[in-house]
């Protein structure tokens, strides 16, 4: 299924590497333009090789990869000119200064000197200050900063973000995204791969889950959420309950060891959480309670449920 929006499309990807191990299967997925998706997965599960073949680091085995229609292995050069691309890991030269490794990297995507455009970089990412500072220098959340103005250098439409935010502070997760969002606004496409899920559903316009290999979902955040969340509810007692009332009996419905509080779980898109019925139900049956309170699942606990029934 094509998506006439898309700006990335990844038809039948494969990817085995030398050693004969295969860490992407056949992957389908198309990026929407100017949209913000979350590529979740356990350690191991694929996403640094789906991305690197994205961006041109890993050789698929098999399938098609376009960027803005370029061929990313094809048409390599003008594919990867419109992708930046923020790598878990900083490997650059220590030895010069913050403005020449991210001026170089703007000069590698062969753009124009554009010292204005790099002097806004370095002070939307707080590293105007360090600017003549060299690289090794710098503190591991300013080298971070130092990965995002190089992938930014070049005034990129695609942003990739791999783990951005593991081991950063508070201040500079933060400060990262707003610049995401910042980045958003003016178009810019985001693929992103985080550990923090709830950073994913606090951002995200779409959800893909990747296990083994295999992409396993992408669905829009909010539909998710719906679809496979749960509610809680959790109502209270004045007075113990040996044991669940027959009249209460519902799909869901437990009581507590103590016999102190009932909960019910239910799946968020159902129809039956008629609590309008259980409430009725337990003044027929003289129940009072002191306090009612509902919860309902985080993107992480769909998450780990949806990895741990596919493992
Ligand atoms: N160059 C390589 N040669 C052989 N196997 C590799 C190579 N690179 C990665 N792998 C294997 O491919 C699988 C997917 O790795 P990948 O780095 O894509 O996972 P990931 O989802 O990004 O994991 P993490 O969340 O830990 O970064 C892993 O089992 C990894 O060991």
């Amino acid at each position: 299924m094509s998506d006439d929006n898309a700006i990335i499309s990844i038809r039948n990807l494969d990817k085995t590497y030398a050693s004969g191990f295969t860490a992407l299967k056949n992957i389908n997925l198309d990026i929407r333009r100017g949209e913000l998706f979350a590529l979740l997965g356990p350690n191991g599960a694929g996403k640094t090789t789906l991305i690197g073949s994205v961006c041109g680091i890993v050789t698929p085995s098999g399938g098609r990869i376009h960027a803005n229609g370029y061929d990313v292995v094809r048409d390599y050069r003008a594919a990867r000119s419109l992708i930046g691309l923020v790598p878990q890991e900083l490997a650059t030269d220590g030895f010069e200064s913050v403005w020449a490794t991210v001026s170089f990297s703007r000069g590698l995507f062969g753009k124009p000197p554009n010292p204005a455009y790099i002097e806004q970089l370095l002070r939307d990412l707080s590293l105007w200050d360090k600017r003549h500072a060299r690289i090794m220098e710098l503190s591991g959340g300013m080298k971070r900063r130092v990965l995002i103005a190089k992938a930014l250098s070049h005034e990129p439409e695609i942003l990739f973000l791999d783990e951005p935010t593991a081991g950063v502070d508070v201040d500079l997760r933060r400060g990262m995204w707003e610049m995401v969002h910042g980045l958003r606004k003016r178009g810019v496409t985001i693929i992103l791969t985080t550990h923090y899920i709830e950073e994913a559903e606090d951002m995200a316009d779409r959800i893909g889950v990747i296990n083994r290999g295999e992409l396993v979902l992408v669905e829009d955040k909010h539909t998710l959420m719906a679809k496979l969340g749960k509610k809680q509810l959790t109502v209270y007692l004045q007075d113990p309950l040996n044991g669940l009332p027959a009249a209460l009996a519902r799909d869901g419905l437990e009581v507590s060891n103590d016999g102190y509080a009932l909960t019910w779980t239910y799946d968020l898109h159902r129809e039956h959480n008629d609590i309008a019925g259980l409430m009725r139900d337990l003044q027929a049956q003289g129940i009072h309670f002191r306090d009612l309170h509902t919860q309902q699942s985080s993107l992480e606990e769909i998450f780990v449920e949806l990895v741990k029934e596919r493992s």
